[in-house]
């Protein structure tokens, strides 16, 4: 840190070099976002200011509509964006324009590749802000003075985006911000002040806030211009507010990329007035991509929250449950106190009911969006996981939530094919259970013994691989009245007779013969009519812990009770039948063992002695060998 009297230089912290270098190279492309992102931080400190202003007058100023204003100067190579809002002090400019103070971004930085357009996506996702100034500016100046402090404590911010950034205190009579461009050759484009107006009329219409122009382009830089000559070349009306059949879909996409920070256009959205004693405007999103810290425990979610049009807050996640974080939007409430806090939301009955309702219309949304299958497929790619969570968190809702879910199947494999309507469309009215395979990949589903008695019975069986979905199915247990049945757990129960049939062959005295050998290894042998061509198979009890939720449990450090599982054999099955005539108690003990390992094989687990397994398999292969 170099200081010459108050002026002193300041290194970037090291994330944002690292960003700001790769943006640079990545966005080039897409770089009129630029004006979209600081139009969007000067309406954001309007917001603010105005928000403040509601306890203290004062720090109006006398001034006290809020307006945005750009002025290009072709002679000093310049384009401004100026704010009256909330401004910043030294510290604050120190503190936000030199740091990204948002937890995974290490992390969301190693993940680019450097390769232009796929870290264009990720950066999209990640939302740049304020440093996408230098995609276009070789320098950046920043003149701010926060409301309600004296001209003496202006503050001036300057950077090359290099590494390092000066900050001095300056005089500065107006309140808010200015942001000086001083634009790169290749960038001149925006020293045109009909490109620049087309761009903002193209991405920035919407915003609430009138965005000025001087009358005349090509004079203007910092405060020379008489306020009568600016004109505004947005339509400054919150856009919420407007009827939905006056807002065409390219209005409700630049405004969803103005609240996001996304570069995509979202998926779709919903835009409702309720009246009545519960007044409310919401505007609500479906993005087509998840952010990067979606699974963050403190990443921001929820809804950005207006009373009366002013803004009250970001990320105001009492409005949707947590497994909705993904949506993005606004809702306007205009009977909420408009000192309304955190805490207050917190408790508050109507926005409990308010809640309520969203949570409703969300799920519908995302019924309909059902109808796309192309559109549904990409919200299932990235929100799915999370959705899921809905299922338990949710009861009142779970029916709904539970028809919005999809899985590939023993008919159908792609990931998203199968709803559970689907599934009992083809299942028909003679079929009372939705059969489901738990297992940790496709491929072990697909494989897996416990189907071949399905596939004998052209029963469908859906293949459920998700991390949290053993979790899920604990509290899923019917839907449309039809009950949800694990096809590797418990008696199956698909024909009486042959239940009466297995029930007959349980004194078979091979059955004994296994379960006196394999001991406390399993909880019992008996014989099955689950499986086809594999001789045995391993079938836990319904109350039992399975696999994926007991590595959920010790991920998170808690202790996972055992749980052992019982040894069905297929007693048609031809080394069954050899087995019975092996008189040798060893060679006996010897293929019951392997019995037991090749289940759990087949099912994609170690046997607890992987080393003794082999043993057994190496004298086996001897033995095989000898005899060849
Ligand atoms: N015109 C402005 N007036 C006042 N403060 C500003 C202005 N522009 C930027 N800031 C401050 O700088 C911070 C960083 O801005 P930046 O655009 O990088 O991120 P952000 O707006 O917080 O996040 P995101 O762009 O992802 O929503 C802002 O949060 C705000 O505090």
């Amino acid at each position: 840190m170099t200081m010459s009297q108050d002026r002193e230089t300041r290194g970037f912290q090291a994330e944002v070099s690292r960003l700001l270098h790769l943006m640079v190279h990545s966005l080039y492309s897409n770089r009129e976002i630029f004006l979209r992102e600081l139009i969007s931080n000067a309406s954001d400190a309007c917001d603010k200011l105005r928000f403040q202003a509601l306890d203290d007058d004062s720090l109006m100023e006398n001034d006290p509509e809020p307006w945005i204003r750009l002025s290009v100067n072709a002679d000093a190579g310049t384009l401004t964006i100026a704010d009256n809002g909330i401004g910043m002090s030294r510290e604050d400019a120190v503190d936000n324009l030199g740091t990204i103070a948002r937890s995974g971004t290490e992390k969301f930085l190693a993940n680019l590749t450097g390769d232009r357009k796929k870290d264009a996506q990720l950066i999209g996702q990640f939302g740049v802000g304020f440093y996408s100034a230098f995609i276009v500016a070789e320098r950046v100046e920043v003149f701010s003075r926060r409301a309600g402090e004296p001209a003496s404590a202006g503050v001036r911010w300057e950077s090359d985006g290099q590494g390092e950034f000066t900050v001095e205190t300056v005089e500065r009579e107006q309140r808010g911000t200015s942001v000086v461009l001083h634009l790169r050759d290749d960038a001149r484009e925006f020293l045109d002040a009909d490109k620049v107006r087309s761009v903002v009329q193209q991405y920035s219409d919407h915003v609430a806030f009138p965005i000025l122009m001087p009358e005349q382009a090509e004079t203007g830089g910092e405060g020379e211009q008489g306020e009568s000559e600016w004109r505004a070349v947005n339509s400054a009306t919150a856009l919420w507010q407007r009827p939905r059949t006056e807002v065409s879909d390219e209005e409700y996409q630049n405004f969803y990329r103005h609240i996001s920070h996304d570069f995509q256009d979202a998926l779709t959205w919903s835009h409702n007035k309720v009246e009545g004693a519960l007044e409310y405007t919401s505007l609500l999103y479906v993005p087509a991509r998840a952010p990067f810290d979606l699974y963050h425990r403190d990443a921001s979610r929820g809804l950005k929250l207006y009373v009366q049009r002013v803004f009250i807050m970001d990320d105001a996640e009492q409005f949707l449950p947590m497994y909705l974080r993904f949506i993005k939007g606004v809702i306007d409430a205009p009977n909420l106190p408009l000192n309304v806090s955190r805490e207050l939301l917190q408790d508050y009955g109507p926005v409990r009911k308010i809640r309520a309702a969203l949570t409703k219309r969300v799920l519908q949304m995302l019924k309909k969006l059902g109808n796309d299958q192309d559109k549904y497929a990409t919200f299932w790619a990235q929100f799915g996981e999370v959705l899921k969570e809905g299922i338990g968190e949710d009861p009142d809702n779970r029916e709904a939530i539970a028809a919005l879910l999809r899985f590939p199947s023993t008919e159908e494999g792609a990931p998203g094919a199968v709803s559970l309507d689907r599934y009992l469309e083809r299942a028909g009215d003679g079929q009372d259970k939705i059969y489901y395979l738990l297992a940790d990949n496709l491929d072990a589903a697909r494989n897996s013994p416990h189907l071949e008695v399905f596939r004998k019975k052209g029963i469908e069986v859906l293949l459920l691989t998700g991390r949290v979905d053993e979790w899920m199915t604990n509290y899923l247990d019917e839907y449309q009245g039809k009950k949800l049945v694990n096809a590797a757990r418990g008696q199956l129960d698909m024909d009486d007779r042959e239940e009466e049939a297995k029930a007959a062959e349980q004194d078979d005295p091979l059955i004994k013969r296994l379960a006196d050998s394999l001991g406390d290894q399993v909880t019992e042998v008996r014989p099955t009519g689950r499986l086809v061509e594999s001789p045995a198979c391993l079938v836990l009890g319904e109350d039992e812990l399975g696999p994926q939720l007991r590595q959920m449990l010790e991920a998170a450090g808690q202790p996972a009770p055992e749980s052992k599982p019982a040894l069905e054999v297929n007693l048609s099955h031809p080394l069954l039948a050899r087995l019975q005539g092996i008189e040798d108690q060893a060679g006996f003990d010897e293929i019951a063992e392997l019995l037991l390992d090749q289940a759990l094989l087949a099912e994609g687990r170690l046997p607890k002695d992987p080393a003794a397994t082999a043993r057994r398999l190496n004298r086996l292969l001897q033995a095989q060998a000898e005899r060849a």
